[in-house]
């Protein structure tokens, strides 16, 4: 199996995953000079339902908080997409300290944490099958910088001593993620794909610019927790982001000036 280290690590992903150094791999360095400003990009329209949320899960790779999606409660529409897509879940990628961490980059500068929002394309009947398909999957990247402590992740930073090994889960309910977001929702889109094995090339990444805060602190419960199960060595959950990949010719357009 995959995992973050030397021995299972990104590095070593294209021996069982070969689209690993496909042409529309994710995360990408993002170079603001270098995106085109499209005017013809719509302001992303986010609806979601408190209602929706369903659990936080740890799955060895990270922590989701993931929604129910069996209707058009939480969904997002507008921006580089076409037609609606549905909210299935959350995630977040850190780093073992502050200078690291994101899976997407500005111009060389990581952050300490990135927030992926993950939707799936309505017009295809679920998620798994959505995740096969190149306009299948559209996810909303948010950076995290070390500042005052965010009072909008507690709920969720409460909610990891319960999940501290992998394969633990709890109920998480009335959340509504647009609290997670900064207030304006400038941002940055290209096609990509999912970040870890598979690396499916379904990805519709549309990468916020402007970051919101996480404390120090914050940042120490994210590392409290453990890729390893309960009765198992166990292996801190730090650095579990892949690093920027080849743009191969791709174009970086932006919402904003
Ligand atoms: C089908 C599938 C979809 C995803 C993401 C898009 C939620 N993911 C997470 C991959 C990912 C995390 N951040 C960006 N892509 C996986 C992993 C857990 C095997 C499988
Ligand atoms: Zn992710």
């Amino acid at each position: 199996a995959w995992g973050y280290g030397a021995q299972d690590g990104p590095d070593t992903w294209a021996e069982s995953f070969p689209i690993a150094n496909g042409p529309r791999q994710s995360p990408i360095d993002i170079v603001p000079t270098q995106a085109q400003h499209d005017p013809a990009l719509k302001h992303l329209k986010l609806k979601y339902d408190p209602a929706t949320a369903k659990g936080i899960l740890n799955n060895g790779h990270t922590f989701q908080v993931d929604f129910t999606d069996d209707d058009n409660s939480s969904t997002l529409a507008g921006g580089p997409v076409t037609g609606i897509y549905r909210l299935k879940q959350f995630h977040f990628h850190w780093g073992s300290g502050d200078d690291k961490g994101s899976e997407h980059t500005i111009a060389g500068t990581r952050f300490p944490c990135e927030l992926h929002l993950v939707h799936w394309n309505t017009k295809y009947p679920n998620f798994g099958e959505a995740a096969s398909k190149p306009d299948g999957l559209a996810v909303v990247g948010v950076f995290l910088k070390i500042g005052s402590a965010n009072p909008r992740l507690q709920k969720v930073i409460d909610a990891l001593d319960e999940i501290r090994s992998k394969g633990r889960q709890t109920t998480f309910s009335n959340f509504d993620p647009k609290t997670l977001l900064p207030a304006a929702l400038d941002f940055w889109t290209y096609e990509g794909s999912l970040t870890t094995p598979p690396l499916l090339e379904s990805v519709t990444w549309i990468v916020l610019k402007d970051p919101v805060s996480v404390s120090p602190a914050q940042m120490a419960k994210f590392r409290s927790l453990l890729f390893t199960s309960e009765g198992e060595a166990p292996c801190c959950m730090v650095d579990n982001f892949r690093p920027p990949q080849p743009l191969k010719g791709r174009k970086v357009r932006a919402s904003f000036k």
